[in-house]
């Protein structure tokens, strides 16, 4: 399982990417500063932002890539926990529910705070297991509780993960690390 970026260029107005890179089954985390193209490589990685050059490919991915953005009201779908959870084609029974401390309900998911309402969404995406699995800053708005079992979920994953975090510190130590910076990507 393989996500090659072969002589790839993203323009965003003033601003380009180019990456030039095969990222292999495994973790890896990208940091870099404010700006610098964490959601942009992060939606290229989805298919969800088209390169003006070269190509995004994936080798020995069986299902769909999952993104899950930076900001957990973007993917609230459902009008109830419950239907929320069911969107995901997820019925929580699966482990990643009981460790992050979510349960179904009838309750309105926007009135969860902002870190209950990452828990379920991190809860659906580990649950859904797909083979990329695409993750912007999902450390944000977890407590010390929730890190390190998001640690531990990212450590049990199979597949290909991509993490887009400011927070190095709590990531596995098996992360394959790499910075954004003068628009391009480099491994560390
Ligand atoms: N829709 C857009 N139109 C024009 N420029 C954009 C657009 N989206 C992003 N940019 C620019 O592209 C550059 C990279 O943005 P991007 O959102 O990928 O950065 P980032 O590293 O994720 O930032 P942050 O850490 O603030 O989330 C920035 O200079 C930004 O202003």
């Amino acid at each position: 399982m393989k996500l090659f970026f072969d002589s790839v260029k993203i323009s965003r107005d003033e601003f380009t990417l180019s990456v030039n890179e095969t990222f292999q089954e495994g973790l890896h985390l990208f940091s870099g500063k404010v700006g610098s193209g964490k959601t942009t490589l992060a939606l290229a990685a989805a298919g969800l932002l088209a390169p003006d050059a070269g190509v995004v490919r994936h080798d020995g991915f069986e299902s769909r890539p999952v993104l899950l953005m930076q900001f957990p009201e973007y993917h609230v779908t459902g009008s109830t926990v419950s239907e929320e959870i069911a969107s995901w084609k997820v019925f929580g029974t699966e482990e990643p529910f009981g460790l992050l401390g979510v349960q179904a309900s009838d309750r309105d998911p926007i009135t969860l705070s902002r870190g209950e309402l990452r828990r379920l969404e991190l809860a659906c995406v580990f649950s859904r297991e797909p083979d990329l699995l695409i993750l912007d800053e999902p450390y944000a708005s977890l407590d010390m509780s929730a890190k390190p079992i998001l640690t531990t979920l990212l450590e049990m994953r199979r597949g290909t993960t991509l993490v887009f975090s400011h927070e190095t510190e709590n990531v596995p130590d098996n992360a394959e690390h790499w910075r954004i910076s003068a628009g391009g990507v480099h491994h560390e």
